[in-house]
């Protein structure tokens, strides 16, 4: 469904991403771990066309998007949220995930706002409060929410374990397990949180230094204690 090929991005002279290659297939749960400052974020951005000069070939469903502005992408079915949420203070809780109809793609409706409060236990108890006066959890539970109601094709989730209790993790990953699963929306996850990663997805990518130095099967994965080691340990 998503296929990046040879994806090199820059942040003016500075070079962070050097040849990635990623597939997400349909109703794929890929997730792509590293350490801070690994490219992880970059590469999200890189595909949504949100940030850094990219080259390299970004093909969706077949069809290059590679000079698709981010809204159109958006209206194609890839959502991403953001590791900064972007919540919109001044806004509700349920006025924030109406604001999903401006990213939905023609012809295809957004889930109303109450569908999705019903579905999100932790969202219900605060649905009328203000967007600023909710904890870091509650604001990335509606950001996910907000992104889910856009009926994406695509979730691509930048960190949403960073800063979270442990319950709430558990609660998320939960969530995200299950609306994926109703929605029939495919995943790509950036994470540092392996639990979190290995409860949501089925593949896994290790990213060092802008480049792919692992992919496989979480068990490929576990079976390989020197990728820990040589990639992820600070
Ligand atoms: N807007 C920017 N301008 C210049 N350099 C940037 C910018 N954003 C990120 N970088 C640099 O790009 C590199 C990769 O950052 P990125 O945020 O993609 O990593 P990450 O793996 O997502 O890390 P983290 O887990 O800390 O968010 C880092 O060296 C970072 O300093």
């Amino acid at each position: 469904m998503l296929k990046a090929s040879r994806i090199n991005a820059f942040y003016g002279g500075s070079h962070i991403l050097h040849g990635v290659d990623l597939e997400v297939p349909v109703l794929g749960r890929v997730a792509v771990i590293g350490r801070n400052g690994a490219g992880k974020s970059t590469l999200l951005k890189s595909i949504m066309n949100a940030g850094p000069t990219v080259n390299g070939e970004v093909r969706w469903e077949g069809q290059s998007i590679a000079s698709l502005p981010t809204f159109k992408r958006a209206r194609l079915g890839l959502q991403l949220v953001p590791e900064d949420r972007r919540i919109y203070q001044h806004l509700t809780v349920r006025e924030n995930i109406q604001m999903a109809a401006y990213a939905t793609a023609p012809g295809r409706k957004p889930i109303p706002a109450q569908e999705i409060v019903d579905r999100f236990p932790m969202l219900q108890p605060i649905a009328e409060r203000g967007g600023g006066q909710i904890s870091g959890g509650q604001q990335q539970m509606v950001a996910i929410a907000r992104a889910i109601a856009c009926r994406p094709r695509l979730l691509l989730l930048d960190e949403p374990t960073e800063g979270l209790a442990p319950a709430i993790v558990e609660q998320l990953a939960v969530s995200v397990r299950e609306l994926c699963q109703a929605e029939q929306a495919a995943l790509l996850l950036c994470e540092q949180n392996i639990w979190f990663a290995r409860q949501t997805t089925d593949t896994v990518l290790v990213m060092d230094a802008g480049r792919i130095a692992f992919r496989g099967s979480w068990q490929e994965f576990d079976a390989d204690p020197d990728i820990k080691q040589r990639h992820l340990a600070v």
